[in-house]
């Protein structure tokens, strides 16, 4: 066995206490031996977490990694014309090189942030598979389906594919990948192709993973076809299941709370986005209120514009507040909560948690920085003030993915030069 002991650091465990305590970890199985003092300072490996807080690695439940190489080409616009006038048209002129070198640089900054694993849903996965594999982080991975605008072979076709890439799929990178169906919201796809699809996935046992109640534009035109609520709707098309999970839920009613809280189907709260698209406010403290495993998402780098998840608590806390008109709702340790545990809850993860067994995934934060003095409280620390920035090391399925700041497992210069140039050059093309 090959061992990795983290030494020195104050530990974040699941009951949001922090301890002074070392880590032990199996580097073959990937996985969390011992948390405690005296360890035995034999192991194989070992990592300085002195005057550090090492906790347990981000989960980004919602993004869409590829689209860093998006990152301020659309600013200021709300959802649906910031898709339709700029990003599809974009997404449409991109490469599977591009898709790459996309995602690679999208890996790279989570890494750096202390990301561990992330939900994806785009296209030419292939190429986020080879990403995910090489930088060493844990994905679920799915297959954008959407159906409108399409005629029925090209729409089957592209549900056919997100079954299809699920299944290739799911177990890859040695078990660092699972997949999930993926159709890209309930107003993109026709409800024909979920009759058809979604039963094939759950046959599968494939969970499903979609853009749910973003913005009110997206409920209306479902209420006045179908005489029903989107979630309504969602559960009439076999789209609430306890292993499935939606992005934003920002305008939901009681009637869909309960509706997810009794199917025990997961949402992803992605602040940020919801604020720069101007989509709302979900009311996250009264989803927790209704026992919903709600977790944290950055959304594509194009409407953020980063991919930093101790941006994303922040901004969970703040705005949590605000839509509660409650400056106690969304309190740092649900923010916590939601970083770690409620994320990997919500993609069938079992990271999320330092304890025996867990899978050995961590971030370790760097605490001797001005912004983080005096350590009254470190969970507050971690939801309103720590940064990026701030993370030494990541550390994912027992394996050192960044030590001290530096990147192990892929090229840092080289993946940000291969971005610019593709990106130059996808402007280049948008342009002729
Ligand atoms: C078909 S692959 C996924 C698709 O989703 C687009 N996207 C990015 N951000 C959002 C968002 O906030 N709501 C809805 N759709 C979004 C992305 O550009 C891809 O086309
Ligand atoms: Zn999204």
């Amino acid at each position: 066995m090959t061992t990795l002991e983290i030494t020195g650091g104050e530990v974040l465990r699941p009951d949001t206490t922090v301890e002074r305590a070392d880590v032990l970890v199996d580097q073959d199985a990937g996985t969390i031996l011992e948390i405690g003092s005296d360890l035995g300072g034999t192991a194989d490996e070992t990592l300085d977490a002195t005057d550090s807080l090492v906790t347990p690695g981000f989960v980004n439940g919602h993004t869409h990694v590829a689209m860093a190489l998006l990152r301020g080409y659309a600013d200021d616009k709300p959802l649906e014309a910031w898709l339709r006038e700029d990003i599809w048209p974009a997404e449409g002129a991109m490469t599977p090189e591009d898709i790459r070198a996309g995602a690679e640089l999208g890996i790279l900054e989570m890494i750096k942030g202390g990301t561990t694993a992330f939900a994806d849903m785009y296209f030419e996965v292939p190429e986020i598979v080879a990403a995910v594999e090489k930088s060493g982080v844990r994905a679920v991975l799915g297959h954008g389906i959407v159906t409108v605008g399409k005629d029925d072979a090209a729409a089957r076709e592209d549900a056919a594919e997100s079954l299809a890439v699920a299944e290739e799929f799911d177990g890859a990178a040695d078990g660092r990948i699972s997949t999930v169906f993926a159709p890209h919201s309930l107003t993109t796809v026709d409800s024909t192709y979920l009759e058809e699809f979604v039963p094939k996935a759950r046959d599968a046992g494939v969970p499903v993973h979609y853009h749910a109640n973003e913005t009110e534009d997206e409920v209306a035109p479902i209420v006045d076809e179908h005489g029903v609520r989107p979630l309504e709707y969602a559960a009439e098309h076999g789209l609430l299941e306890s292993e499935d999970f939606v992005a934003h839920g920002v305008h939901v009613d009681d009637r869909e709370i309960e509706l997810l809280a009794e199917a025990g189907t997961s949402v992803i709260h992605c602040p940020a986005s919801n604020m720069k698209l101007a989509s709302g406010m979900a009311p996250v403290q009264r989803l927790l209120d209704a026992g919903v495993t709600v977790g944290l998402g950055t959304d594509g780098a194009a409407s953020n514009n980063d991919l930093s998840m101790l941006d994303e608590a922040r901004d969970a806390a703040m705005l949590g507040k605000l839509a509660a008109s409650d400056a106690s709702a969304v309190a740092a340790g649900s923010v916590v909560e939601m970083l770690t545990a409620g994320s990997a809850d919500a993609l069938g993860l079992e990271s999320g948690r330092i304890e025996p067994g867990a899978p050995a995934d961590f971030a370790v934060i760097d605490l001797e920085k001005p912004h983080l003095v005096p350590a009254h409280d470190l969970v507050s620390h971690l939801a309103y003030a720590a940064q990026a920035g701030d993370v030494r090391h990541t550390i994912c399925d027992g394996a050192v993915l960044m030590s001290d700041r530096e990147v192990l497992t892929i090229d840092e210069p080289r993946v940000i030069e291969r971005a610019r140039e593709r990106a130059a050059a996808l402007s280049d093309r948008l342009e002729e």
